[in-house]
């Protein structure tokens, strides 16, 4: 399953914490979308990550965790997408939180299932920077340093360039997907409808729509056309 991520090409991340009606959700579980990924920097619980899987699961499409907090950790889903925070001075979102969660699932852990993913945290007004003190006036190649530390030095298997709540340089993403070779670069951030989804698609491998669901469903549905283009 892990492997699966290699084809996707766009993703809907769903907010445990934001309401969703069931005509919604239906929508966008069949909008052809490669994978439903549930997260959020704030309010996410064990209950309300439950219910929004138990929500997804009626659907054939792909469901997989993004754990923010170790509390809200819930068996059941297809893959674990595990943050590393990259551009923080602060061990805790880098490895400290892992390595206690480490301790705690023990064997618990399917490790086939985890895929990690190394964050780089770009707009530093969103709730993430401000969570876990990121350095987000980064320049450009100080970005793509990162970058290249989770691809070549780390081996992740995602670089995941996070701008939740604006649209943010492509001009940067781009520089960061020539500069890596084998791990997947996912764009996430003020992709709000076709235009903007189409231009993230096209410096990066994977693009990831969030907030827009929850304002303009119509316009988030619109960013699935990325996947007719080649
Ligand atoms: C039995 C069983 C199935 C066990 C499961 C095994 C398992 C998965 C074990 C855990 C292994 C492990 C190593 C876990 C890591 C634990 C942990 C809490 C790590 C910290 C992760 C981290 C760095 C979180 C920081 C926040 C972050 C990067 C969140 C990602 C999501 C995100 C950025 C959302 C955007 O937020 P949003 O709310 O949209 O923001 P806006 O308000 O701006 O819109
Ligand atoms: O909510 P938006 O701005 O679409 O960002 C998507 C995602 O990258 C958030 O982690
Ligand atoms: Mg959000």
């Amino acid at each position: 399953m892990a492997d699966s991520i290699q084809s996707w090409r766009h993703v809907f991340k769903l907010d445990p914490d934001k309401e969703l009606d069931d005509k919604a959700l239906d929508a966008v579980c069949m909008s052809g979308t490669d994978a439903i990924m549930v997260g959020g920097s704030s309010g996410i619980t064990y209950e309300n990550t439950v219910d929004l899987l138990s929500r997804v699961r009626r659907y054939e499409v792909p469901c997989v965790l993004e754990v923010s907090d170790l509390e809200a950790v819930v068996p059941g889903f297809d893959l674990y997408m595990i943050p590393m925070v990259l551009n923080t001075k602060d061990r805790d979102w880098i490895l400290g939180q892992h390595q206690r969660a480490i301790e705690q699932f023990g064997y618990m852990i399917p490790w086939d299932s985890l895929v990690t993913e190394g964050y780089i945290v770009l707009n530093g007004d969103s709730t993430v920077a401000k969570l876990t003190g990121a350095d987000a006036s980064l320049s450009a190649s100080s970005a793509v340093s990162y970058a290249q530390i989770a691809d070549k030095l780390m081996h992740l298997p995602i670089v995941y360039v996070e701008y939740s709540g604006t649209f943010g340089d492509m001009e940067l993403v781009q520089k960061i997907h020539r500069s890596t070779e084998r791990s997947r670069v996912l764009y996430g951030g003020g992709i709000v409808d076709k235009s903007t989804a189409l231009q993230a698609a096209a410096v990066c491998d994977t693009i990831v729509v969030g907030n827009i669901i929850y304002r303009d469903l119509a316009k988030a549905l619109e960013t699935v056309a990325v996947k007719l283009k080649v």
